[in-house]
């Protein structure tokens, strides 16, 4: 039987009057690959931060490993990876620096945590800048970086929140190469993001978030079943019910066109 990795409970969330969470219960096994989607504000970046304890003001209860995130230990955290939607870089170290410095606090060897940096920055097409200030690089070396950094430690659990903003179509590759190997070997990945044509192909499982409240919860081909031939964009419009993209689209372009 597979370990329960992620188990959230009735998690509810407000911000002042908003209710961004209301009910959120779910359960994530060692191996399992969650695509966490929803609509814009949706609040899946909300769960992400009070599972890694970011977020502290919510009611429900969250257990990681097992283990009740409330109870002040911070142990298992070492066996959490993590790309932010947004992420604080120090811009003026290298990559280099900023890695060898990542792995450390992660408790690596310093020459563990240089040799790991500089293989893993060269497979994922970035090892000519490892020596380069992070502020001169692009935004996919930006983000391959941010992948790299929740990697070194090789954690058993890995958040990621719209990790592939700005990789070209062939790091893409590389990258659902690396997420489906990670899963082949026990990891576990609660994943977001709007890329629906990556999310319906890596998931093990699908979770939609909608209005607060889990909207749908299974494999792709078990959300897909009505529909056998649609899509992950096509499941995501019909159970958020929104079909107004036309008539929106058209308003928008005639307020732009407005002078
Ligand atoms: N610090 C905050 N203060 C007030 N409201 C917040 C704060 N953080 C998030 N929210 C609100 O909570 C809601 C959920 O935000 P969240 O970032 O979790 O959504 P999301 O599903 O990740 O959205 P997106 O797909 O746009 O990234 C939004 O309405 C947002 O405005």
């Amino acid at each position: 039987m597979r370990d329960m990795i992620v188990e959230s409970n009735d998690l509810k969330k407000n911000y002042g009057p908003k209710t961004v969470l209301n009910g959120v219960s779910l359960q994530v096994k060692s191996g399992e690959i969650i695509g966490y989607i929803g609509p814009n504000g949706a609040g899946k970046s909300t769960t992400v931060k009070i599972m890694l304890g970011i977020e502290n003001e919510y009611s429900g209860k969250v257990k990681l490993f097992g283990h009740d995130i409330s109870d002040g230990s911070i142990e298992y955290k070492r066996k959490i990876g993590y790309v932010p939607e947004v992420a604080e870089v120090y811009d003026n170290l290298t990559g280099h620096e900023y890695l060898t410095f990542i792995g450390e606090l992660y408790g690596l060897d310093s020459n563990l945590a240089e040799y790991k940096a500089k293989r893993l920055m060269e497979l994922f097409g970035i090892g000519e800048v490892y020596h380069s200030r992070i502020v001169s690089y692009s935004k996919g070396m930006r983000q391959k970086l941010l992948i790299i950094s929740s990697l070194l430690h090789n954690p058993e659990l890995l958040f990621f929140d719209e990790p592939i903003n700005g990789l070209d179509a062939n790091s893409v590759m590389v990258f659902k190469e690396i997420m489906t190997q990670l899963a082949a070997q026990g990891k576990t990945i609660f994943y977001s993001s709007h890329i629906m044509d990556v999310v319906e192909k890596i998931s093990s499982r699908i979770i939609l978030l909608h209005e607060g409240k889990i909207a749908a919860d299974g494999p792709f081909e078990e959300l897909n079943q009505e529909n056998k031939d649609g899509t992950l964009e096509q499941i995501f419009t019909q159970l958020t019910g929104f079909s107004e993209h036309k008539e929106l689209g058209s308003r928008f372009v005639s307020v732009v066109r407005e002078m």
